[in-house]
């Protein structure tokens, strides 16, 4: 067989970064909010500091569940095709993508994305960088100018049902004990197994009121929104600036619940053996997988508490220095998935989920963030999140896994997956905003 030959573009890739003095984040959060509908598909938002993007300059063609080695490749070809105007700030061009759970069990696509546009906000100031195959006619102040006139939508949120996907609450809980009867027999050490729950609106899912909401109600975590996932991940897989590499890794959660107060949560998270174990896991499968890409790697000894509105979670922030040349891509690539959403070890607990959970994840725990054209980057593990149904807008698949471990309790997990469906299902509250 002749093998296919594959043709790299080599045409050049314009852009033009313009520093903005005039927008702040209320206006980038005014975009994120009039959302997919007005145009603006992509965006990534934490705290006061973030990007809203739209329009397509350049996109990986990937097929369903391709893997992030073909993001990456293709990334580097867009690098060596970039040309900055003469009269750019300066700004590195950013890519927006999320990738696949599992690529062997999804037919869903993977994404990586140059935008048209990216409004950055950072340090206090907002940058827009614009890519385009032709080069600039119409000035920068022109875009801005249209961006300006995009509105939330103005209709309220409709209201909506929830149906369960595949196996219902009782039976995801058997499929749990199962895992665990799989631990105590010795076959594996942890399985995040996870389940899903379709949310139906009356009408079209207003994509980009969801984000703003999130965004809102969850300022610590990191709202994303890429073509149709939507979500708020407390989850950083990797962030890598100017060759610092940072993770938090997230395992080992209590729900907040009733008038219990969060320093009794946080006393008796820190105290189960259940969940330390479930975090050492995790941790341990992304110090193994940065230590061969990264030097002076720093992990602290035991855990910190992270108070989210709905859960407590076990987290440790690893924190390295990234060998020259290795690509926040390439980073990604090797620590997905961590055993924060799959298990230990991760091959067999691969099949195992496969096998028990009855579910095609799509990029439900797949890595979601941006790359720049310097290498750096931030992908956060796209959970509490939903997916929009490509041929129904009216649907939003929602997801919420559990790590198991020995001693997890199969109703104590549905609970902590309930807890875990909260930011989602707050987020699509009927009415106003
Ligand atoms: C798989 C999910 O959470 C992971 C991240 C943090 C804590 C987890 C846990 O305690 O089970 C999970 O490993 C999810 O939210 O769907």
């Amino acid at each position: 067989m002749i093998a296919p030959l594959l043709v790299h573009s080599t045409t050049p890739l314009f852009v033009r970064s313009t520093l903005l003095d005039d927008l702040g984040l209320d206006d980038l959060l005014d975009l994120l909010e009039a959302g997919p509908a007005a145009g603006v598909e992509y965006a990534w938002v934490r705290g006061d500091a973030g990007a809203v993007a739209g329009g397509v300059a350049a996109r990986w063609t990937a097929g369903p569940g391709d893997p992030i080695s073909g993001a990456s490749a293709w990334w580097a070809g867009v690098r060596e095709r970039l040309e900055h105007t003469e009269d750019s700030t300066g700004a590195a061009a950013l890519a927006f993508g999320s990738f696949c759970f599992d690529p062997d069990h999804t037919s869903a696509v993977p994404v990586l994305v140059l935008p048209e546009w990216v409004l950055l906000r950072r340090h206090g100031r907002t940058v827009l960088v614009e890519a385009s195959t032709t080069p600039f006619t119409a000035p920068a102040a022109t875009r801005v100018r249209r961006l300006r006139t995009l509105r939330p939508p103005a209709t309220p949120s409709p209201a909506w049902q929830e149906r369960a996907e595949g196996l219902d609450a009782d039976a995801w809980a058997d499929r749990v004990a199962q895992g665990v009867k799989r631990i105590l027999d010795g076959d594996l050490e942890k399985v995040v197994l996870a389940r899903q729950v379709t949310a139906t609106a009356e009408a079209p899912v207003q994509l980009g009121r969801l984000a703003r909401r999130l965004h809102r109600d969850y300022p610590r975590c990191w709202t994303f929104l890429v073509d149709g996932l939507v979500g708020a991940s407390p989850e950083m897989l990797v962030r890598r600036e100017e060759g610092l590499v940072t993770s938090r890794v997230l395992a080992g959660t209590i729900g907040v619940h009733g008038a219990t107060t969060p320093e009794t949560l946080a006393a008796a998270l820190t105290s189960s053996s259940k969940d330390l174990q479930e975090h050492e896991y995790a941790v341990a499968s992304v110090a193994s997988a940065l230590s061969e890409y990264c030097t002076g790697m720093n992990v602290p000894d035991a855990p910190y508490v992270l108070e989210l509105p709905n859960v407590l979670h076990l987290a440790t922030d690893v924190t390295a220095v990234s060998r020259t040349g290795t690509t926040v891509l390439e980073l990604v690539e090797a620590l997905h998935p961590s055993a924060a959403v799959c298990g230990t070890p991760t091959e067999v607990a691969r099949r195992l989920i496969a096998e028990l959970e009855e579910l095609d994840r799509g990029r439900y725990s797949g890595p979601v963030g941006w790359v720049d054209s310097e290498g750096d980057g931030a992908w956060a593990i796209a959970l509490r999140c939903g997916e929009l149904d490509r041929d129904d807008p009216r649907s939003l698949r929602l997801y919420a896994g559990c790590g198991i471990v020995a001693d997890s309790d199969p109703d104590a997990e549905v609970a902590e997956s309930e807890a875990k469906l909260v930011p989602m299902r707050g987020a699509l509250a009927p009415g106003q905003p």
